[in-house]
């Protein structure tokens, strides 16, 4: 049986870790995934943000109307931005892929690995034996076992993130079901390229644990571009000899409705990946959730076996997963001087149209959790920038704590939502008031952040 001195099993974020300080130590890095690198890289963040791209700047034909231009015809060449896109990742994947096999104390297993015993695994037909784990297996797509879905010619048609990025051709139409970050991104880069989107969403708003002024915002703008259809509960697929599927829902006054697509896409969640390891071989447990325990330090209950990412974050977010990687890695090298990882202020940016972008309490939370508190809302088109881009219904919320005048949460809906929120998760983890963010700088004139100077300025502390 080969013993390491460190096992890694997942090659996203868990790759991340092993450099040339391990270069004394014997690394068994585990992936059974068919491309190397994780869900980010091949699956994820990167290829749908270099599908948003494209999309963002077809959606601009509609805008440059209210300013008075006229953009022609816009005409998406799915194929061609398919093959640059996964043209320029599957090389990435591959090289790196490479590079591992080539690191003298690196053996790298591309197989599925479960735990036999404590610090055992077993690794396709291999058991191999490490005095330290880090699990990075991170999460898949949650699928449905809904009526029809065994029917293959359904199967066939039905998607998830993982698979419908490299379509062959773009489809005419889609039925998405789901209404989180994965449906509102599709939803865009699909509408824009003239795909009939169908959005099918459970509750009574799309992104709904977002603040409620934010998602309800984001629904309606949304719906202008997509069929949304809230309150839906899919009941059941089926064939047609159309070559498509017929997606049938039911709404709370038990009325049914059939939607007729091409393709469909399930955009229900994603599961950490916790249940494919058998870790009740190791001792180490999960929440009910399927997340992995860990401590502020990110180790498991058993000692020497590490977790980081979307298999013990409730986050599932690349940046989460980076900064847990980076704690890991430390506390691997330093075990008697371990950090903590820190999730106090932790950001996200929807790549939807409009983008959102978010990072601490939702005003529901400020309420819950009963802070005195002030909110603001701030209008794009309050400010000069906004005057030019002729914007309408985007705008900066900020909640802001009375006693200490700090920020609690920042909310942005609308064009560059993902970068003009970056001062304020800036000012949240460094602490400073919003008195001295709004006026102890200069803020450009007339950039579109003075919307966030000027949200600063309107909160009555
Ligand atoms: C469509 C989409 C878009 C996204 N966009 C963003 C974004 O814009 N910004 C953002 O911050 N986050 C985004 N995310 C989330 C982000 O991709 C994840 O949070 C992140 O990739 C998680 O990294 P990880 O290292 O935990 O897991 P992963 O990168 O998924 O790595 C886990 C690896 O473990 C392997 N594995 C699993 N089980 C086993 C096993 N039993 N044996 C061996 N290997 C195994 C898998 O093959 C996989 O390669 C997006 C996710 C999706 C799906
Ligand atoms: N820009 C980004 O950072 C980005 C982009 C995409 C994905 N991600 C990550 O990937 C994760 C997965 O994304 P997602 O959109 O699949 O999940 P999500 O948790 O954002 O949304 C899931 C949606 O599915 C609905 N749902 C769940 N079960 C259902 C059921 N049985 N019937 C009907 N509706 C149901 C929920 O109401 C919700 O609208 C996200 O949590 C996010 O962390 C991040």
């Amino acid at each position: 049986m080969r013993h390491f001195d460190l096992c890694v099993i997942g090659s996203g974020s868990g790759n991340s870790i092993v450099d040339d300080q391990f270069s004394d130590q014997q690394v068994a890095l585990v992936d059974k995934g068919e491309r190397f690198g994780g869900t980010c890289l091949n699956a994820g963040c990167i290829p749908t943000k270099m599908y948003v791209y494209p999309a963002d700047l077809a959606a601009s034909a509609d805008e440059a109307q209210r300013v008075d231009v006229t953009i022609g015809d816009v005409q998406a060449d799915w194929p061609a931005m398919r093959d640059r896109i996964f043209g320029r990742i599957d090389p990435i994947s591959e090289g790196g892929e490479a590079w591992r096999r080539s690191n003298a104390n690196v053996t790298l297993f591309r197989e599925a690995a479960q735990f036999t015993g404590p610090k055992q695994l077993l690794i396709g037909d291999e058991t191999i034996t490490a005095d330290r784990f880090v699990l990075a297996a991170g999460s898949r797509p949650r699928i449905p076992s809904l009526p029809g879905m065994d029917d293959p010619r359904v199967l066939e048609r039905v998607h998830t993130s993982d698979d419908i990025m490299r379509l062959d051709a773009l489809p005419a139409s889609l039925v998405i079901i789901g209404g989180g970050f994965v449906a509102a991104e599709f939803a865009h880069i699909f509408t824009s390229f003239g795909t009939d989107v169908t959005l099918l969403q459970r509750s009574d708003t799309l992104l709904r644990r977002e603040d409620a002024d934010v998602a309800q915002a984001f629904t309606e703008q949304l719906a202008e571009r997509v069929n949304v259809r809230l309150k839906q509960t899919v009941v059941g697929l089926e064939y047609t000899d159309r070559d498509t599927v017929i997606v049938e829902s039911v709404d709370p006054d038990g009325i049914h409705y059939d939607f007729e697509a091409e393709r469909v896409l399930l955009a229900l969640g994603r599961v950490p990946n916790s249940g494919l390891l058998n870790l009740a071989a190791t001792g180490v447990t999960v929440h009910d959730d399927g997340l992995v325990v860990v401590d502020d330090h990110q180790q498991t209950v058993v000692k020497g076996i590490f977790a980081l990412g979307d298999i013990c974050s409730p986050s599932q977010l690349k940046h989460v997963a980076n900064h847990e990687a980076r704690v890991v890695q430390h506390n691997l090298l330093h075990p008697r001087r371990m950090i903590a990882a820190d999730h106090r202020y932790i950001p996200f940016a929807v790549f939807s149209h409009p983008q959102v972008a978010s990072v601490g309490l939702t005003e529901a939370q400020a309420e819950k959790a009963r802070r005195r508190y002030v909110a603001v809302r701030q209008d794009y088109a309050s400010v000069a920038y906004g005057w030019a881009m002729e914007d309408q219904g985007h705008f900066v919320k900020l909640i802001a704590e009375v006693r200490t005048k700090k920020l609690l949460g920042a909310h942005i809906l609308g064009p560059q939502a993902s970068t003009l929120i970056q001062p304020l998760i800036q000012a949240m983890s460094f602490g400073l008031d919003v008195p001295s963010m709004a006026r102890g700088q200069y803020w450009i004139h007339p950039a579109l952040t003075e919307v966030v100077e000027n949200a600063l300025l309107a909160l009555e502390l």
